[in-house]
């Protein structure tokens, strides 16, 4: 068992970029609704480093990127309707686990540790993507980026998990790779665990100064 997880009682996980690799669809549907639009796709490489702060920053970002300029209201509504029809389609077709996560996630399970997972993506597409990759039993809560009025990096959702399994912050862990899985835990009073090989804006997760870093989830147990 990994040092970080001494006196943890909660472990919470970010999904995109930290169990799974969803670039591959978020890409494609990405691409698909910029090309109904007449706009040129941007392909895998950019979305990677534009995931982060739900699917609506997404899209404002590809747009932006498109068009040279911030986009209307009007477009971004249409072409973020475009990339959740898109991606509802098969939100997870190309979306795979990272090494070790299942393993992981088996174990803290079988340990009788209560899991959570804190996704900025819209939580539609939650269920779908854990059930396509059998881990639909694994969490006792999972919210979105809709489920409430703030998303990381504000701390209000992990606050919201701690206080639902009534365990206080610090004997709680968030395990994430972007700085707003970091920012989030620490200001929700959580202890911090950072992957380097998620999706961050193309920084290093480092930079947020997580309390911890596992190259593997597989580490943790
Ligand atoms: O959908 C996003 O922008 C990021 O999702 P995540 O919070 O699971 O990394
Ligand atoms: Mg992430």
């Amino acid at each position: 068992m990994h040092p970080i997880l001494d006196g943890i009682e909660l472990v919470t996980f970010d999904l995109d970029g930290t169990l799974v690799d969803s670039v591959p669809d978020l890409a494609m549907a990405v691409d698909a609704a910029l090309t109904d639009l007449g706009l040129p796709p941007p392909g895998e490489a950019r979305v990677r480093d534009w995931v982060g702060n739900g699917s609506l920053k997404l899209m404002e970002r590809a747009l932006e990127d498109a068009l040279g300029r911030v986009s209307s209201d009007a477009l971004l509504t249409r072409a973020h309707q475009g990339f959740l029809d898109h991606y509802a389609r098969d939100p997870s077709a190309h979306t795979r686990l990272y090494g070790g996560v299942r393993e992981a996630l088996d174990a803290l399970r079988d340990w009788g540790l209560p899991l959570a997972l804190v996704t900025n993506k819209p939580s539609a597409f939650i269920a779908p993507i854990l059930e396509a990759l059998g881990l639909q039993g694994h969490f006792g809560l999972c919210l979105g980026g809709d489920s409430l009025a703030q998303k990381k990096p504000d701390p209000a959702p992990l606050r919201h998990v701690a206080a639902h399994f009534g365990v206080l912050p610090a004997a709680c862990l968030m395990v994430g790779d972007s700085r707003h899985d970091i920012e989030a835990g620490r200001a929700a009073g959580f202890r911090t665990l950072a992957v380097p090989y998620g999706y961050n804006h193309g920084e290093p997760v480092l930079l947020s100064r997580p309390d911890a870093v596992v190259e593997s989830l597989w580490e943790l147990v």
